[in-house]
């Protein structure tokens, strides 16, 4: 039967989980069936969540700490069936952590969603693959990088960062999550420019660099814009995914008129993530249901720069947009967040060759400015998979040594 299954994180003085469990699985489908005649209770049976597993934890001193008094903890598993609710994520999410998120320190762990329910999401409508293929590189991580300072800023400047972006090697440049559509570089002229731009370095150098655009404004004026950013010749969009909803993404990446990578950003996120004991877990938000809505590229604080998350976190993120899945293409994981070439052996480590290495301020404040910035990290990339170390790498390439003199680099072992 289709169903979902919820893993939540709970906390219980007395450890009574059984009840709280039950109290869960009830309270969120059908309510007090116990005071029902027969007949009703056979009607709702199949309407009723059921409790699948009880996972108790060893205690922990710093749970103990933090609610001053000893708890136990436990993981529950409550399945719903897909009976309850219509196939859409405001539907999931309102069923399975709707009025239990306002519960108090209950944290949704993780969504496993039946085959039948799970062919029902997009997933990334381009993949891993897809943004391969287009640009012919298969065999080394991709190199992104951001425009930086660009708010306040004419068209002049941004075609300076776009073709000086381009020209250090870097495959996708994409808009800073803060720049919203405004008079001095409108929308639709960022698109036109960084086409020509672009087209202009890829004459020159033969090296092909996608743009995504911020796709910004009200919710319902989305589409319209989308599918004039893929017009103009936008190669893919940016969205703040958590600023508007999960639907919104879903609904864009499912628009044949469209027909873009959609880069999510985590902007927001973290008024949802950041706690032990209530909100959703990382691996779920940012990595199972930006997958399932259809991101094709995620981006995520790495757990090393300037806006860390836990390595746990940050790495089953990454494993759950590019595990293998029956219905669902695999997503980019783009670590993020203070990212500059002394970090590229950890980054290769941690999240191999299908990631994406995305930094503005590692490519942009490099002292030979952003050119010198891409060709560093492109440098590093190539000489890593060739087993070389940094410190090898940077006797050859003047823009790694200046870029480790600067930021620091780890040796790789
Ligand atoms: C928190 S993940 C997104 C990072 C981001 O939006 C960004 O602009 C990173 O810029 P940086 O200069 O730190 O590479
Ligand atoms: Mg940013």
């Amino acid at each position: 039967m289709a169903s979902v299954t919820a893993t939540y994180l709970v906390h219980d003085p007395k450890g009574n989980f059984e009840k709280k469990a039950e109290g869960i699985a009830l309270g969120l489908t059908v309510g007090s069936w116990t005071d029902l005649p027969d007949l009703q209770k056979e009607q709702l049976k199949n309407h009723k969540g059921s409790v699948a597993e009880i996972i108790e934890l060893p205690e922990d001193a710093r749970v103990n700490q933090y609610f001053g008094s000893p708890r136990k903890q436990a993981l529950l598993k409550i399945s719903y069936p897909a009976a309850n609710f219509s196939p859409d994520l405001p539907a999931i999410l309102t069923t399975v952590f709707g009025k239990l998120s306002l519960d108090g320190e209950v944290k949704l762990i993780d969504l496993e969603f039946s085959e039948d329910l799970s062919s029902e999401f997009p997933g990334p409508s381009f993949g891993i693959d897809g943004i391969r293929n287009q640009l012919g590189v298969y065999e080394r991580p991709l190199l992104m990088s951001i425009f930086k300072a660009v708010i306040g800023r004419d068209m002049d400047y941004f075609k300076h960062q776009v073709r000086e972006q381009a020209l250090g090697g870097v495959d996708l440049v994409k808009d800073d999550e803060i720049l919203f559509d405004n008079p001095r570089t409108p929308f639709e002229e960022r698109i036109k420019t960084a086409k020509q731009v672009l087209a202009e370095t890829e004459e020159e150098t033969g090296h092909k660099t996608l743009y995504a655009v911020n796709l910004t404004g009200r919710t319902f004026e989305l589409k319209d814009k989308a599918k004039r950013a893929a017009e103009l010749g936008a190669s893919a969009l940016l969205l703040n995914v958590f600023a508007y909803g999960l639907d919104v993404l879903q609904s864009l990446a499912e628009d044949p008129e469209i027909n873009l990578p959609i880069m999510a950003h985590p902007a927001v996120s973290g008024a949802l993530t950041p706690s032990e004991f209530y909100g959703i877990s990382n691996r779920l938000l940012l990595g199972k249901l930006l997958r399932l809505a259809g991101a094709d590229l995620v981006l995520f604080p790495s757990p090393y720069g300037s806006v860390a998350l836990r390595k746990e976190d940050a790495v089953g993120i990454a494993a759950e947009l590019t595990e293998k899945h029956i219905n669902w293409k695999g997503a980019f994981p783009v670590p993020s967040a203070g990212i500059h070439p002394g970090l590229t052996p950890l980054l290769l480590q941690d999240f191999g060759i299908d990631s994406i290495i995305n930094a503005g301020g590692g490519v942009h404040g490099h002292p030979g400015g952003a050119v010198a910035g891409g060709k560093a990290f492109r440098d590093a990339i190539d000489g890593l998979l060739l087993n070389k170390s940094l410190e090898q790498i940077s006797e050859e390439s003047d823009p790694l040594k200046a870029a480790l003199n600067l930021w620091g680099g780890l040796v790789k072992s």
